[in-house]
Order: C-alpha cells, then sequence, then structure tokens
C-alpha cells in the first residue's frame, strides 16, 4: 500500500509541486507537512531540503505520512525571471496543503506543520486560513523563522533586498508578516527552534514571536504555551539535525496514541 511519490503537481507551475510519502492509508494517520526556506527565492533551497528528515522519520514512525511542497519563487540574483510575490508563496502552500486534504484525506487535527526560515513565516501566514477552512493542525512548528519582516531588516538591513521582492515596498510588510488575531481558535501545539549557531539569524526573531503569541493568547492558560527547543547547527543545517527529528517524533507519538484512542471509537 505504501506509495513514494515526487514532483506530484497541486498547480500548472513547475514548482507548484509537491513530494508525498503515503505509507499508511488510514483516515486518521499522522501526517508531517514540510514548508522549505531560502528567503522565498533561492533556487538551490527546494522541497527537497526535507528529505533527511522525511527519510530519518518515516523509518522510525512507519504509521507517519509526510510531504514536502515546493511554492513559487521571488525573483534572485541567479533566477531574475522569477515573478511571485506576496501572497503568491502563502497561495501555493495553501493550495498544496488542500490538494493533500482532496487527494490523500489529510484530516483536520491529524497534520503536524513544519517550516524553516522563510517556510516558518509561511506556516504561521497559513494557519488562520487553515483555521478558516475547518483544518487546524494538530501542531505547528516553526525552525529559525522570520516572523517579523519590519524587524527583519531594522536588524539586518542588507535583508531589504529579499524582502522587497517578496513583499513589495517597506509599507507593506508589516500587514504581510504573520499575526496571532486569526488564531484565537487554534488549539495544537507551538513549538519555536532556533539555533545558537544560526549564521544568518539571532534568536531575536524567534523570542519577539513567541512573546506576541503568548501575549494574544493570555499568559497561564492550559495549553497556552509556545515550546521553545534549542536546535543546533548552522542556518540551513538545522532542518537535518536530531532536533527537529525529535521534536516532530515527539508531536507523531502524541497522535499515534490518539490514532489507537480513535480506533477503540469506532
Ligand atoms: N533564509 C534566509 C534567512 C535570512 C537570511 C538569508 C536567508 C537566505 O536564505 C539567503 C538565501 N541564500 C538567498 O540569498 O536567497
Amino acid at each position: 500500500m505504501s506509495s513514494v511519490r515526487t514532483n506530484v503537481p497541486y498547480g500548472s507551475h513547475p514548482l507548484q509541486t509537491l513530494d508525498v510519502c503515503h505509507q499508511n492509508p488510514s483516515p486518521a494517520a499522522p501526517w508531517l507537512i514540510y514548508i522549505h526556506g531560502g528567503a522565498w527565492r533561492d533556487p538551490l533551497i527546494t522541497k527537497s531540503t526535507a528529505h533527511p528528515l522525511l527519510h530519518h522519520i518515516l523509518l522510525t514512525h512507519p504509521t507517519l505520512n509526510a510531504a514536502t511542497l515546493n511554492y513559487r519563487l521571488s525573483p534572485h540574483p541567479d533566477q531574475p525571471q522569477a515573478t511571485a510575490r506576496h501572497p503568491d508563496h502563502l497561495n501555493d502552500v495553501l493550495s498544496g496543503i488542500f490538494y493533500l486534504r482532496d487527494n490523500y484525506g489529510v484530516a483536520p487535527n491529524r497534520a503536524v506543520l513544519v517550516g524553516h526560515s522563510a517556510g516558518a513565516t509561511l506556516v504561521f501566514q497559513v494557519l488562520p486560513q487553515l483555521g478558516a477552512a475547518g483544518l487546524w493542525p494538530a501542531a505547528v512548528v516553526g525552525v529559525e523563522g522570520i516572523y517579523d519582516l519590519v524587524g527583519l531588516v531594522d536588524e539586518y538591513p542588507g535583508y531589504a533586498g529579499f524582502v522587497e521582492g517578496a513583499f513589495g515596498e517597506r509599507e507593506r510588510w508589516s500587514a504581510a508578516s504573520p499575526g496571532w488575531e486569526g488564531c484565537k481558535g487554534y488549539k495544537g501545539r507551538t513549538v519555536l527552534m532556533h539555533s545558537d549557531d544560526d549564521e544568518l539569524l539571532s534568536w531575536r526573531q524567534t523570542l519577539a514571536w513567541r512573546a506576541r503569541i503568548e501575549g494574544a493568547r493570555g499568559k497561564g492558560g492550559k495549553g497556552q504555551r509556545v515550546r521553545l527547543v534549542r536546535a543546533r547547527g548552522l542556518h540551513d543545517e538545522v532542518p537535518e539535525g536530531r532536533e527537529l527529528a525529535g521534536v516532530v517524533s515527539e508531536l507523531v507519538g502524541e497522535m499515534t496514541v490518539k490514532e489507537t484512542e480513535v480506533r477503540h471509537m469506532l
């Protein structure tokens, strides 16, 4: 029954594609859905950057299904003809997730959504839209994430170029950054990971985003906390690291317990 498919189109653009490993046909199967980083533009950072994580996690969790998504990119010095602009990246991620729901039956509350770097921005941008569609995931994991575009360029003026390329003028950055306002109904887990060794981003984005989520959620409520996890390695090494695999493994383990409960209920 197990099937691995690569470059499955979820739209007509060559980057509207995903890789999927469907090894558990149960409608209650847990899913890992990965959104890559690369500053919304890097042609070399694609859905394939999740393959080491997927290999490891799918072998250790034989009831897990997984997918990793490409999405259209903004112009890069090596790929100036790319034309995507916000909200194209976000719309593609949403289309890809809807494709998985429609074609593989990914159920609400059975998905762990992982985003790295600009992919972490995307998973939190897409979260309220998933909620609006009745598809709140079980967990969201942001890894070496960008969450506040204005704050990012204040800290690193050199990043203005790729932020402009993806989002346009500075006036638009604040509204385009993720917010927690549309996520009040979200009852899943939120994990933010960051590495001391990240050479491209300090802890500032991650800590400020955690403070924003926890502030918006109201302190002290049960299940309302953000879990902060220290990772190891350079910015683009963290997705392959043991810390992320460990976090995903735990989250999937929690869902597997629930799958057994679901089976008892049937
Ligand atoms: N994800 C990032 C986060 C912060 C700063 C840079 C990146 C990049 O990915 C840079 C990429 N190599 C680029 O130049 O397009």
